[in-house]
């Protein structure tokens, strides 16, 4: 490989990932984590080839030529300022956070001049095989030829280079992580707060509901602060996250008053914003993202003996499909730079919007049935409770919520990666041969 050196500060999860993929592709990396645990990384990392592990990032800094930061998004500021101006002369810098208008103003305002700045963002966790997952690429200050170094070295990672600016990477985001995020984070708030484990009710289990719980399980067995910082720290994240939550309130109110007419009409309306123009194409392309066969395969708990699938309202996917409608998204447009996440949650709306019988069977759910009450008044509660949080900027809010949230559903997550992984690594390798076809 070439004699660049690449330097990773911060070797959490993804940096070690990407320590470990960089290594094996035969670049040398100079890596840090905090000073105490210098000694665990060293030992982790003894028997890997071309990786040498430092006390600090002023070590890091000085020595490599493109080097990352993959630190907390809450931190990158105070980690900038600190080993920034330690950065080799005309070095490229980049990071991995997941949102990148602080990342980009802590590299202006802490990077000596003659630095480069190439940003990226994985758009996935560090368990999912980054081959064909998009990955992010910002050429915000830098030559031709340092973009290209930073492309070369990122290429063995197998990823789709997506090229951005970092106020678009973060639009974007907004529309397809946090909301997203705030949609599950809701439906295990609501789980929660009923004492729930939604797959031990058979009422929950099969389809879509796999799908949700999965997710949901997936959302909160990771960190709080990935989650917290691309929601909180992205400016517009907070109005997509609102809006979501209420769209969540007013479909609940049209349920509650039994207003069929407008809930039909509305539901309607973001229908046809969302989904109309698949209908008018008629081509491949208008294929449903996932099918019944699939969805069915991947379940925490029995099935039910009897067929019948359990009526449900889907107040969750109804308001997300209302959310976008009112902001104007066209969540396909965003398809280029997704999430595994987003695409199974775009997937499981559009098998609910894009079947009328199952849709005029949801409309009819949420008017009639009131089985569903208890648990949608929680999750309207759960998903402005969350809204709040973000729009007020409140990081110790957040974490203790989720943290509380965690320790509910933690005796479950050993299982729930198990299957949420290869759920995702079925259900992406369907998408993939049928893009193929
Ligand atoms: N997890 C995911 O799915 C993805 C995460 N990201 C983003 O990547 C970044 C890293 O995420 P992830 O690896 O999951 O998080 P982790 O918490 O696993 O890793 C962050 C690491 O940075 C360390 N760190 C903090 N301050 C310093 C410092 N001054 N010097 C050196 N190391 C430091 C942390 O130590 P300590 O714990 O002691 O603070 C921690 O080990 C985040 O910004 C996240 O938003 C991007 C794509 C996917
Ligand atoms: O797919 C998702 O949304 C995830 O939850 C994993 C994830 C988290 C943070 C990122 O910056 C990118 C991917």
């Amino acid at each position: 490989m070439g004699d660049a050196v690449v330097g990773i500060i911060g070797m959490g999860d993804m940096g070690k990932m990407y320590t470990r993929r960089l290594s094996e592709a035969g670049w040398r990396v100079h890596a840090c984590d905090v000073p105490d645990k210098y000694d665990s990384l060293c030992d982790d990392f003894k028997d890997t080839e071309n990786v040498e592990i430092f006390k600090n990032g002023h070590f890091v800094s000085r020595s490599s030529d493109y080097i990352i930061y993959s630190v907390e998004a809450r931190n990158i500021d105070a980690v900038v300022a600190a080993y920034g101006p330690s950065t080799k002369m005309g070095a490229i810098v980049g990071g991995q956070t997941s949102c990148k208008a602080p990342e980009i103003a802590a590299f202006e305002r802490h990077l000596p001049k003659d630095v480069e700045i190439v940003s990226c963002h994985s758009l996935h966790g560090p368990g999912v095989n980054p081959k064909g997952q998009p990955l992010v690429l910002i050429k915000h200050r830098a030559s031709d030829a340092s973009f290209d170094l930073v492309e070369r070295i990122l290429s063995c990672l197998g990823s789709k280079h997506v090229k951005l600016t970092a106020d678009q990477h973060d639009r974007i985001t907004a529309d397809t992580q946090a909301v997203t995020h705030a949609a599950f984070l809701s439906m295990g708030t609501a789980w929660a707060a009923n004492k729930q484990f939604p797959w031990e009710i058979p009422r929950y289990v099969g389809g879509i509901e796999n799908v949700k719980i999965n997710i949901t399980l997936r959302i909160y067995s990771n960190k709080w602060h990935v989650y917290a910082g691309l929601a909180i720290l992205n400016p517009s994240a907070r109005k997509q996250i609102k809006q979501y939550a209420e769209s969540v309130t007013e479909l609940f109110k049209l349920m509650l008053g039994g207003h069929r007419e407008e809930l039909k009409a509305r539901i309607e309306s973001a229908r046809q914003a969302v989904f109309g123009h698949m209908e008018k194409r008629g081509d491949d392309e208008t294929e449903l993202l996932l099918n019944d066969e699939l969805l069915d395969r991947f379940s925490l708990g029995e099935k039910p003996e009897s067929k019948e699938r359990v009526r449900n309202n889907h107040l969750s996917l109804l308001a997300m499909v209302d959310c976008w409608w009112k902001l104007g998204i066209v969540p396909y447009d965003h398809m280029i730079c997704s999430t595994p996440l987003f695409r199974l949650w775009l997937g499981i709306t559009e098998y609910l919007f894009r079947n009328p019988a199952l849709l005029d069977e949801v409309i009819d759910t949420a008017i009639e049935d009131n089985t569903f009450r208890a648990d949608d008044l929680e999750f309207t509660f759960a998903a402005r409770d969350w809204s709040e949080r973000v729009s007020f900027g409140n990081m110790d809010g957040y974490k203790k919520k989720f943290e509380e949230i965690q320790s509910y559903f933690e005796p479950r997550f050993k299982e729930a990666t198990k299957v949420g992984n290869e759920m995702i690594k079925t259900i992406e390798e369907n998408l993939r041969s049928r893009q193929k076809s």
